[in-house]
């Protein structure tokens, strides 16, 4: 819960796997993913070494910032079964080797963007890392049942920073991308939180539905995902994009948005199985792989001249 909370003496040596575990390598790979996208999907074109060190990047910052986050939370993390056997609730890290990791990784991160790539993109990078690690982390997340609602942000910009490595410039499309994954958030761990939220009610984190319940905490999520339809389509609107990604955006954000009414619908007594829950966080996963990889489809199908006329 903060820096200086007991936490269990470590019983094993940590090998490269629990670093790699510090990473929270699932989470980032669409953290990445959308990173890369953002890349792709901007106007102009990049080196391709230089734009392989920019998502490199974004994968060392994200990762530098996860490790951060769980030096700090290690003990709320050993009260809640879903991350106990991380490496250090588990026994297998000491939390200052999580920590000097956590900042190697982010140093490493920014000034290599920075000499390689850019100062902007780097800007933007070491922003979103102390966003995580600092601001959501230590300072919302166990205050107010906003913590994901503002905190979400860090998550969000990744596909800026892509694109800023691109262009040099911040302008409504990458700032589009940014407000997309910042409406997702919050259905997206909401969906979560309400199938784990014992858990959270444990350690004392104030989480939507710990802090004001299931019937709002499930209205909220209907109203973000409603919200996203015009957001995610936004990029379609301005002219950012063709039809391709814009009639996607649209039918997928939409059956998100059908996914969340059942949700949304339920009432505190209907705990049984959680299965519309499991859906729209299962779903809110696909929806963003989905969203991103259409946006490149769709940029490099009309970058082909013979698609395109
Ligand atoms: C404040 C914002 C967010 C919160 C609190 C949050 C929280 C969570 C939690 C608790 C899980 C459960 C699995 C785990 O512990 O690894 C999860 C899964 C996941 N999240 Fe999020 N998330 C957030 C934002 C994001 C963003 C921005 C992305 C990517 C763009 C993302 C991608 C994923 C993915 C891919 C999974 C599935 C991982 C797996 O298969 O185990 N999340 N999220
Ligand atoms: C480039 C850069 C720094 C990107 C940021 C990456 C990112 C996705 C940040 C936000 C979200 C995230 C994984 C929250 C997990 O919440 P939690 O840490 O509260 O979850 P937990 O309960 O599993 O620890």
């Amino acid at each position: 819960m903060t820096a200086t909370a007991a936490t269990n003496a470590p019983t094993l040596p940590a090998d490269w796997r629990d670093f790699f575990a510090l990473t929270k390598p699932r989470v980032m790979s669409l953290v990445i993913f959308t990173g890369l996208c953002g890349l792709l999907a901007a106007p102009g074109s990049i080196n391709p070494v230089i734009g392989f060190t920019a998502i490199l990047c974004i994968a060392l910052g994200a990762g530098g910032a996860a490790a951060l986050n769980q030096w700090w939370e290690s003990d709320i993390d050993a009260g809640m079964k879903r991350t106990a056997a991380r490496p250090i609730p588990g026994g297998r890290m000491v939390r200052g080797d999580a920590r000097d990791f956590g900042l190697l990784l982010s140093g490493m991160s920014v000034g290599t963007m920075g000499l390689a790539v850019g100062w902007l993109a780097a800007a933007i990078l070491a922003f979103s890392i102390v966003y995580y690690a600092v601001i959501y982390t230590m300072w919302l997340k166990p205050r107010t049942p906003q913590n994901i609602v503002i905190g979400g942000g860090a998550g969000a910009f990744p596909p800026l920073i892509g694109w800023v490595a691109v262009t040099g410039e911040i302008t409504a499309m990458p700032v589009l991308l940014f407000a997309i994954i910042f409406m997702w958030t919050p259905p997206h761990f909401w969906a979560l939180a309400l199938f784990v939220q014992s858990d959270y009610a444990k350690v004392g984190i104030p989480m939507m539905p710990v802090a004001k319940g299931e019937r709002s905490t499930r209205r909220q999520i209907f109203i973000y995902a409603a919200l996203l339809v015009p957001v995610a389509a936004a990029p379609w609107f301005i002219g950012g994009t063709g039809a391709i990604y814009g009639i996607s955006a649209i039918v997928l954000s939409t059956a998100f948005l059908a996914l969340s009414v059942p949700v949304a619908l339920r009432t505190s007594t209907e705990q049984d199985t959680m299965k519309p829950e499991k859906r729209l966080f299962a779903f809110s996963i696909i929806y963003l792989f989905a969203l991103f990889a259409v946006l490149v489809a769709d940029r490099l199908i009309l970058a082909v001249p013979s698609a395109g006329a």
